[in-house]
């Protein structure tokens, strides 16, 4: 269906592609994998004709294809659902489907909302979601967000007669297990219609959707598999260069936390979010906490991390009653907060990658009172080693990494920042697997160095393997609790019965 040959692209100091050749067939899911900044977001930005290739051809059903521009890949079927969200959140869902194709339902200069709003109810019924299509978008969860994103896609299906290329660039990222499947069924429903090209860092979810897989690495495609014929070892073996180690969690660094409690809680309460929630953590202790979206474990790390001030009950940093409304007096507790959305949250994006990691914790950097520009470049040189931030070196906008490197800048800052305890909220989120591993081994230096780490993250195997103990939210309130000590891990079910 559609053909890419020798496609090349060229940022400024960077070969972003270099020779990159895939096909996709017809009524076929194509994965595409990678370590950050291997080239896949930019690929599809010139399949979905927003970037314009240095060199290279693409072809559709045998035919040239020249894509100026989105709107001319969208005349050609095919559209893409974006890794950074590109809804515009305070317009409504029905406003966002049709974003640009307004013409549609204007006579006269005036818009007919109720066509529109009809039209967009049809788009989600098609893909079976439920979402009220007058509301603005700031108010969905992220998992609704991303469906409106595809119906978005789908109205494609009205404009042309060919069937579909959709584009879906780590759709899963922001998604939690059970929309994970709720997308996946879609897209399974969908197959008969189109096709699709999946970029994903969950490489057994990339085994489990699609047909055949694509590894790049520096910017060329290094390996094509039928996901019939290959194990997520082996592609883990193939894109990061080194075996996947049995011990992924490096469990066996998991040590007997300290006596000092570093944050206790006691009936801890925020209005209409948890209640009654009792904690304790440890200097060197990961405490993990598991639950579905609403469970209100996120607005209990945030209230740690000094963003949601509790209004019930009692928080304890190092035995100390406080009351947090900011984060600046947590950031003063010695907490750092590592957020979730960290490209809204975490980065100044036009600052370089040494400068973004010294923030936190301007001292380290500084001498007789100024900072010290040398010193502050190296620290950046050892983060970009350690992390394998692919980067031309410390002085590089943050604005011009891919995502996944953008995430490790901000890990990397935190990690420096000489924190006592840690909030980590999806620490993992949008890293590929060589550099999760190196984070993992981060979190167990800092643990053995006495950090306090708070956990909440995207997959329970992650929770399970890396903490000393995995409390369960359900519906605001902790519903049980699990010693994690190595050897007496609690199995996945265990916690899937506590959380829903
Ligand atoms: N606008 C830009 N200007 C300069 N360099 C860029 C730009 N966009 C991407 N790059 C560089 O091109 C390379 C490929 O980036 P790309 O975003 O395609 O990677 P990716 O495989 O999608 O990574 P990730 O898994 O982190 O999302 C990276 O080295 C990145 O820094």
């Amino acid at each position: 269906m559609l053909k890419a040959s020798g496609i090349i692209k060229n940022f400024p100091g960077v070969h972003a592609l270099r020779d990159v050749s895939i096909e996709v067939r017809p009524n076929e899911v194509v994965g595409l994998i990678g370590e950050n900044g291997a080239g896949k977001s930019t690929l599809m930005r010139v399949l979905a004709g927003t970037y314009r290739p240095d060199g290279g051809s693409l072809t559709l059903d045998g035919e040239q294809l020249k894509l100026r521009n989105a709107r001319d890949a969208a005349r050609h079927g095919i559209g893409m659902v974006f890794q950074e969200q590109s809804l515009v959140l305070n317009l409504t869902v029905a406003e966002n489907i049709y974003l640009g194709e307004e013409d549609r339902f204007t006579r006269l200069g005036i818009v007919n909302w109720r066509a529109m709003n009809n039209a967009a109810r049809r788009q989600l019924a098609k893909i079976g979601v439920d979402i009220d299509v007058t509301r603005r978008t700031s108010e969905l969860t992220f998992a609704a967000r991303q469906m409106v994103e595809l119906a978005k896609a789908l109205t494609l299906e009205e404009m042309v007669e060919r069937p579909l290329l959709i584009l879906l660039d780590e759709p899963t990222s922001v998604l939690n297990g059970a929309d994970i499947e709720v997308l996946f069924a879609r897209v399974r429903a969908l197959k008969s219609r189109a096709s699709f090209v999946f970029v994903s860092h969950r490489l057994d979810e990339v085994l489990a959707i699609s047909d055949r897989v694509y590894t790049m690495k520096d910017g060329a495609v290094v390996a094509e598999h039928s996901t019939a014929d290959v194990t997520a070892p082996e592609l883990h073996e193939i894109m990061v260069g080194r075996g996947l180690q049995a011990e992924y969690y490096r469990e066996a660094r998991q040590q007997q936390p300290r006596d000092e409690i570093r944050v206790e809680t006691r009936g801890l309460g925020a209005a209409g979010a948890y209640r009654g929630v009792d904690l304790k953590i440890r200097a060197g202790e990961i405490v993990g906490i598991a639950g579905v979206v609403g469970s209100g474990r996120e607005e209990v790390t945030r209230t740690i991390g000094g963003l949601l001030q509790h209004s019930a009950g009692e928080l304890k940093i190092a035995g100390e009653a406080v009351h947090f409304g900011s984060p600046e007096p947590a950031v003063r507790k010695g907490i750092g907060y590592v957020p979730r959305e960290r490209r809204l949250e975490g980065l100044v994006m036009f600052l370089s990658i040494a400068e973004n990691i010294s923030l936190a914790d301007l001292s380290s950097v500084m001498r007789h009172g100024a900072i010290d520009y040398g010193k502050e470049r190296r620290l950046a040189a050892d983060w970009i080693k350690r992390l394998r931030i692919k980067a031309p070196g410390p002085d590089a906008a943050c604005r011009k990494l891919s995502g996944g490197n953008q995430q490790k800048v901000v890990l990397a800052r935190w990690m420096t920042a000489g924190s006592r305890i840690l909030v980590l909220d999806h620490p993992t989120r949008g890293l590929d697997v060589g550099a999760k591993e190196e984070v993992y081994e981060l979190v167990r230096d800092l643990c053995e160095q006495g950090v306090a780490i708070l956990l909440i993250s995207d997959t329970l195997e992650e929770t399970i393997g890396l903490s000393h103990q995995v409390l369960v939210m359900r519906d605001g309130e902790i519903t049980a609790r699990f010693d994690a000590s190595p050897g007496n891990k609690p199995k996945q079910v265990d916690l899937l019965r506590a959380m829903v």
